[in-house]
């Protein structure tokens, strides 16, 4: 269900309480926290539970993934999972795991191409015609980081000042709100700082959740709105999708990428579990790409009922749902945002670049989240 997505994220309290698996797990999960310890990471509290039969539970989640890239060992992998060193097209480094249609696509070796879709969903994809949090308010992302030199973002309109030739302007017409903001370095003359209302780069780009690419969604009408301007999602992007998605192509025919959505994860900030149910043909998979923290997945059955797996999906991890698990519950309850566990490490030894400082500084306590759809 994509409507309240972005609602979801950081607000789950408003959903009506229920006690379905999913919800149950995603309360678990929620709490679960992990040591590290003796070269192995071992998890404790109230995530421990063992469950009955081949379910994936949460305490297999470590073992799991510790054994991820030795594709001959599968000792300590519950069987409902089908181990499969297989590789889509064009990219060699990638292992998938499957479990029936869900395909997980260990990303652990795209560092690189993390770090440059990280600084994308940034500055490029938030950007017009794509709708994102910011549209209304303060007019395209991209404004925001290119001028990240200067720090702070003053809402003119609301200043008895008249505009100066030191700072750079940004006009923003929403459907609402017709805004002058202006960029001034960090040392606003003190007139105007207690005049203007004013927010900082950083802080306006964590107030950014979600955007869409591609065919744009209307979150008031539940539909895709074919009316809306809109651009092609970015040729990279796209390659990427289909390679990504080959393997879960009905009769290897090409997926057609056709929109996106971008979820921006902040600290404590979560997704309940649902189903995406918008599109026209179910039979096209999702393509689901993680950057930045890691986090935790639950992919549920068809029913909320149904008893979820539990697993990690590190910055780069990408997961395909397909055939039946494109109709299954799924959710991310719990992100870490702390430094023993968000597991950035090799982002920041990518992102060392003065210029990079910014999004590194970013993404350290953030998950970006970019799913990929098929609409039509
Ligand atoms: O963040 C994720 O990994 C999943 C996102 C998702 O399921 C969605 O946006 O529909
Ligand atoms: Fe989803």
């Amino acid at each position: 269900m994509l409507v309240g997505l972005l609602l979801r994220i950081g607000d789950l309290g408003i959903e009506a309480r229920d006690d379905s698996s999913m919800r149950r797990e995603e309360d678990q999960t929620a709490c679960y926290k992990t040591q590290v310890g003796l070269g192995e990471i071992k998890n404790y509290g109230m995530a421990t539970t063992h469950r009955d039969g081949d379910v994936l539970s949460i305490s297999a989640l470590d073992s799991f993934h510790l054994n991820r890239d030795k594709s001959d060992d599968v000792r300590e992998v519950p069987s409902s999972i089908l181990r499969m060193p297989l590789k889509p097209p064009g990219l060699t480094q990638w292992t998938i795991i499957l479990i029936t249609d869900f395909h997980f696509i260990w990303g652990g070796k795209c560092v690189r191409e993390g770090c440059w879709h990280i600084v994308g969903s940034c500055r490029l994809l938030p950007s017009d015609p794509n709708r994102a949090t910011h549209s209304g308010l303060y007019g395209s992302i991209s404004y925001v980081i290119a001028v990240i030199k200067f720090r702070t973002l003053v809402d003119e309109e609301n200043s008895p000042t008249s505009l100066d030739s030191e700072a750079n302007s940004c006009t923003s017409n929403g459907d609402t709100h017709s805004h002058i903001w202006k960029f001034y370095e960090e040392n606003i003359p003190s007139f105007r700082a207690k005049t203007c209302k004013s927010i900082s780069a950083s802080v306006l780009l964590r107030k950014l959740r979600w955007s869409t690419l591609g065919l744009q969604f209307d979150w008031s009408k539940r539909n895709y709105d074919v009316s809306l301007p809109h651009n092609k999602i970015p040729d990279e992007l796209c390659q990427l999708a289909k390679k990504l998605a080959a393997p879960a192509m009905p009769m290897g025919e090409d997926f057609r990428p056709e929109a996106a959505i971008v979820n921006y994860f902040g600290l404590a900030d979560s997704l309940g579990g649902h189903l995406d149910d918008m599109e026209a043909d179910w039979s096209k998979p999702i393509v689901s790409m993680s950057l930045g923290s890691k986090a935790i997945f639950l992919l549920g059955g068809k029913s909320r009922q149904d008893l979820p797996v539990a697993m990690f999906l590190r910055s780069g991890d990408a997961v395909l749902m397909a055939g039946e698990a494109r109709e299954c519950f799924h959710g991310v309850p719990r992100i870490f945002t702390d430094k023993e566990n968000a597991e950035i490490a090799p982002l920041e030894l990518q992102f060392s670049h003065e210029d990079d400082h910014f999004f590194l500084d970013y993404i350290r306590t953030s998950r970006i989240n970019i799913n990929i759809r098929q609409v039509f």
